[in-house]
């Protein structure tokens, strides 16, 4: 089974999490846009989606299902999102595809994150993916010096601007042991727009798709 398969399958587990006639919080990346396929052909009714990104917004759009607003709910049951890594305890690297700052944002308002991942993301440590943060631009040279000084080699990523109109630095070389430590740091540092690393928010449920079928992961 291809990473593609496994992703599908994920996707189509995490519609047992899916409360009909909710508002339903949905990340962003090739995972989830095969989850908005698998709910757009489910037939479960949606009051509405509250997405993490422009590319989720135009998906969900075509798929018929309303986009609200972040500032129009207060509360989301759900929130659906895939990963560049989790852990053993369901902290997560994200931002893979830049939308990492809406992602903490919609995974803010929910109670459950619920994670889809093909078993490739699942690491021991935290670091071995290149880890995103968002950025204000000019603070790049001087983020740069704090986390080579934590062993980490920083590049802005050519060409990306995310919706919010700022840059993406990836750092390499990191080993965060102490996620949930490591997060709120790098959170304050001034010129951190969103550091990729979900640890406060990490997932409760983890779907990990594997040759041998979904492996549901619960992190209370
Ligand atoms: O954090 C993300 C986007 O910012 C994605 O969830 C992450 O990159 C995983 O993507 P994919 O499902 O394409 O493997």
């Amino acid at each position: 089974m291809d990473q593609t398969e496994l992703k599908r399958l994920v996707a189509q587990a995490a519609l047992a999490y899916v409360e009909p006639g909710s508002v339903l919080g949905v990340g962003t990346g090739s995972t989830v846009d095969l989850f908005i396929d698998a709910l757009a052909a489910s037939g479960i009714a949606l009051a509405g989606a509250v997405s993490s990104s422009e590319r989720s917004s135009q998906r969900l759009a075509a798929a018929g299902i309303a986009v609200l607003d972040a500032s129009s709910v207060e509360r989301l049951g759900v929130y659906v999102d895939g990963a560049d890594e989790i852990d053993p305890q369901g902290n997560m690297v994200k931002g893979g595809g830049a939308a990492l700052t809406r992602e903490k944002i919609v995974a803010d308002l929910a109670e459950r994150f619920v994670c889809i991942a093909d078993e490739s993301k699942c690491v021991d440590v935290l670091g071995a993916f290149p880890l995103p943060v968002e950025i204000i631009p000019m603070a790049a040279a001087q983020l740069s010096r704090r986390f080579a000084a934590l062993g980490g080699t920083a590049q802005v990523r050519q060409g990306c601007v995310t919706d919010n109109g700022q840059h993406i630095l990836d750092v390499r070389g990191l080993r965060i042991t102490d996620p949930l430590a490591f997060e709120a740091e790098v959170s304050q540092w001034p010129g951190v727009v969103t550091v990729g690393v979900f640890a406060r928010h990490r997932a409760r449920v983890a779907l990990i798709g594997t040759p041998q079928g979904v492996r549901t992961r619960l992190h209370d």
